[in-house]
């Protein structure tokens, strides 16, 4: 094994779990399995180190690193980067040192959109503490909660990796279903320990206890903080300074929606257009960022909301200065994540030149937005504007990549950096009058003068007129066509610029680690801005969409009561584009009529309605307007939702066992101000277990002390009895209309239950061909002529009776269900239907 080799090898047994990469010159190369891993993730070329095609290779252009890893990390692999740390001198071995770890949960890269994200936890019964750290801007909270709650919160945060002490990632897993395994990583139990943990943050943080952040003392989530920060900083091999403080994740002040929920009502994630692409016209990455949490954690405090509303009134009622506003937004940068970058040192002095672009756009937004109530956001931000003069008189104009390229420090800026640069510059003309004064001495016209990387500055005379340089001429390189030269005058100016080059590298390394001293000293008032910018951003979003759609401010308020009037679906809404979108009420009340039970056939609108009543809730509580005439909305603390039919197959649970599931959590923690939103219980289940659970649900929802508000979508008939039977539930459906043609959906919402199902007027749009339709009708005669399986409303069974159905009409109905008309001749079809009869007449006669 050569001593490359060798040293390879050392590091990569300090680093087993990440792949390495090697510089190589202009390249990181990759060794053995890591190249094999990285050739198939990366779609390189796989090569060998050696004549015996031993060590398989695998490598990637140093300068085009950043993507590779980009993918890498996304494919949730680890890198450790293995730097060359001393120049080479082509003798000895080049000395190398990992410098930096990128992990799927610290990776910063240039481009947002593929941020890591890190969570560190610890499960103890019931509870999880839990601690969140985003790397590219600092932010960093920490809470202990409930399972079901936590739930939420990590996937709200969707972490890219987590950190559980050692030894509990089983334990982990078992509390965070929905986590995918890979992203759980283990680390030494002593990390998490709550006491040690944290004195270690007090004295990272500069405080002398973590209640300067509203953080009690003993917390349990401070040992996890602790391991989470250490991590981030440990793989950066540096303090992240960006970390500044540690924020008490505050349960009581956002409207909880658990995993489920955000699902379901496809709040930031989904396969279509979901409410944060519906909603998102902001300007910037960080306004994103603001919307996306905002989302995801609608606020309860109704003086927080009228902030925003004012905020966003002011914007709709002042179509210029929202222009003015999104137009200068749209060239401020990300400066919390630039911040993060360079205190990362993961930055480039292009991040410096994004602050300063930034910084010099601030007084424009600040004397914009004066005068109106969004100057307390302004107002918020601390003066910046050294920092701002500095990097304008320190900084080139426009910043390279990488400090290495040169050209980071404007001229002017320090005098001796201008000094090695004049002559560097002059060496230029230089060099041309020495090769003029060359050709002179020589007689040889075509003589030139020139530089290459390997050889440095040489005279270049073709072959045929050797004969008439000088004796002073020195070989120093022969081409095909012609010969290289050096002369004493020559090698003098080659040390000058080599002096100059190097003294310039230099003078601007150090200038512009000065300057970076000054941005990280101004990194608590430059994260302000950044938040500032932020909320400006998803205010004005808000208000561009409001202005656009004429929506309206709702009236948020302390009480039970829930009321919009002509609401619109947000996202349904702008999907249908031409079709014109059916406003509907929303009409609820813990202490009135607070459970509506909507019924209607299949494509009615069911769950379009209870979707827009859950969105609504969301968007009012965010601080948005609403598509909707008007609406005066208690504040909710839940939204529960059991929508859908979604498989689990990979965790082993069918559709009905999640909708069981599901509709636990609902019965165990709704309260007071919840909002529970139930489309077809009971669905996923045969017809008389489904109508009895559903009936059961809905019972228990009436009956318990809790007074929830409730929007219960269902197309079993009979559970339209129990508004007869409860003065707090209601009846309301879908109206349809009946034409020659078959039903007309009307999409509207009416204060009575429906009248039939229409399931086959429906399968009759849905195309099914027209001999299954007729056969379908005529057994739908035939059942309700026999009063069979339908049982008609004033003859509906009383709640407790329900298991009256017997397991032989259910059988009945699986098999119905199962038959295939066109296999059977018709005879066969009538000996069937006789044989059905005879079965049925013996179950009614049971019962
Ligand atoms: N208020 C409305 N205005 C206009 N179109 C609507 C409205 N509500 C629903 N629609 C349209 O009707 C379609 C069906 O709606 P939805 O899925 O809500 O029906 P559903 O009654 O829940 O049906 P199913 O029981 O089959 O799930 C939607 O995709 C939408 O295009």
């Amino acid at each position: 094994m050569t001593p490359m080799l060798r040293q390879y090898v050392q590091w990569k047994d300090r680093y087993p779990d990440c792949l390495l990469f090697f510089r190589m010159g202009d390249f990181f190369e990759l060794f053995f399995d890591d190249a094999r891993v990285a050739s198939s993730v990366l779609d390189i070329t796989l090569t060998a180190r050696d004549g015996e095609r031993q060590i398989p290779m695998a490598g990637v252009p140093h300068h085009a690193a950043e993507g590779y890893l980009a993918r890498l990390i996304q494919a949730g692999y680890k890198v450790a980067l293995c730097d060359q740390i001393t120049e080479p001198d082509g003798k000895t071995l080049v000395e190398r040192s990992v410098v930096r770890i990128v992990t799927p949960g610290t990776y910063v890269p240039e481009e947002s959109g593929s941020d890591g994200g890190l969570a560190g936890l610890v499960v103890d019964g019931e509870w999880i503490s839990l601690a969140f750290l985003q790397p590219a801007t600092g932010c960093f909270e920490a809470v202990t909660l409930p399972l079901d709650e936590a739930r939420g919160r990590v996937a709200a945060f969707a972490p890219k990796e987590l950190l559980v002490p050692a030894g509990s990632r089983e334990k982990a897993l078992r509390a965070l279903p929905d986590v995918a395994p890979g992203r759980f990583q283990e680390r030494a139990r002593e990390e998490f320990d709550v006491v040690s943990g944290e004195r270690w943050l007090c004295r990272r943080l500069g405080v002398a206890s973590l209640r300067a952040f509203g953080i009690e003392d003993g917390e349990r989530a401070t040992g996890p903080a602790a391991a989470t920060l250490r991590y981030l900083e440990e793989t950066q091999f540096g303090a992240a300074l960006h970390v500044n403080r540690l924020s008490p994740l505050l349960r009581q002040a956002f409207l909880h929606l658990d995993a489920t929920t955000q699902l379901n009502l496809e709040l930031v994630d989904g396969e279509g257009p979901t409410l944060f692409s519906t909603l998102n016209r902001c300007r910037t990455a960080s306004g994103r960022r603001f919307l996306r949490q905002a989302i995801l954690n609608p606020l309860k405090d109704t003086a927080a909301i009228g902030q925003r509303q004012e905020h966003i009134g002011a914007l709709v009622g002042d179509h210029p200065l929202r222009v003015r506003l999104q137009e200068l937004l749209s060239r401020c940068r990300d400066v919390e994540r630039s911040l993060g970058r360079l205190s990362l040192r993961v930055g480039s002095p292009r991040d410096a030149g994004a602050l300063r672009e930034t910084l010099l756009l601030w007084p424009e937004l600040v004397s914009l937005c004066q005068g109106t109530s969004l100057e307390e956001l302004t107002s918020e931000v601390p003066d910046l504007d050294g920092l701002k003069e500095r990097l304008s008189t320190a900084l080139a104009e426009d910043p390279p990549r990488f400090l290495r390229d040169g050209g980071v420090i404007r001229d002017g800026f320090d005098d001796e950096l201008d000094r090695w640069r004049t002559l560097s510059r002059e060496g230029d003309a230089g060099l041309e009058a020495l090769a003029a004064s060359e050709r002179e001495r020589t007689g040889i016209k075509s003589l030139k003068v020139g530089y290459n990387r390997v050889f440095g500055y040489y005279i270049e005379v073709s072959k045929v007129h050797l004969d008439r340089i000088p004796d002073d001429y020195v070989r120093k390189q022969t081409l095909v066509g012609a010969e290289r030269f050096i002369t004493d005058e020559l090698k003098r100016f080659e040390e000058e610029m080599a002096r100059a080059g190097a003294e310039i590298a230099r003078l601007e390394e150090s200038l512009y680690g000065r300057l970076l001293v000054d941005i990280l000293a101004e990194g608590r008032s430059l994260q302000l801005l950044g938040e500032a910018l932020a909320r400006l951003d998803f205010e004005a979003a808000l208000a561009e969409i409001a202005w656009e759609g004429r929506w309206v401010c709702p009236e948020i308020h302390d009480g039970y009561g829930l009321e919009i009037v002509k609401g619109r679906h947000p996202v349904v809404e702008r999907a249908l584009a031409e079709i014109p979108f059916t406003a509907n009420d929303v009409i609820l009340d813990s202490f009135g009529e607070r459970i509506v039970l909507l019924t209607g056939p299949n494509m009615a609108g069911k769950s379009t309605y209870l979707r827009m009543a859950a969105l609504l809730m969301i968007l009012a509580q965010m601080g948005s307007f609403l598509p909707a005439e008007r609406a005066r909305l208690g504040v909710v603390d839940r939204i529960f939702t059991r929508i859908g039919a979604r498989d689990e197959l990979a965790r082993g649970r069918s559709t009905f066992m999640v909708e069981m599931v599901e509709t636990a959590d609902i019965l165990h923690n709704v309260t007071d101000r919840s909002l529970v939103v139930l489309d077809e219980i009971g669905r996923g289940t045969s017809t008389y277990d489904g109508m009895s659970i559903a009936w059961a649900v809905l019972e228990y929802l009436v009956q318990t002390e809790k007074r929830p508000k409730v929007l219960f979508a269902t197309h079993f008939h009979e559970l339209t009895q129990l508004a007869d039977r409860y003065p707090e539930v209601v009846n309301w459906s879908m109206a349809v209309e009946e034409g020659g043609e078959g039903i007309v959906f009307l999409h509207q919402v009416v204060a009575r239950p429906a009248d039939r199902s229409y399931g086959i007027e429906v399968a009759r749009l849905a195309g099914l061909p027209k001999s299954v339709i007729a056969r379908a009708q005529e057994l739908l005669d035939l059942f309700e002529g026999e009063e069979l399986l339908i049982p008609r409303r004033e003859e509906a069974t009383p709640p407790g009776q329900l298991s009256l159905f017997t397991v032989a009409a259910d059988g009945l109905v699986e098999e119905i269900a199962a038959l295939d008309p066109d296999g059977l001749t018709p005879l066969q079809a009538m000996e069937k239907l006789y044989e059905l009869r005879r079965r049925c007449r013996e179950v009614r006669s049971s019962r």
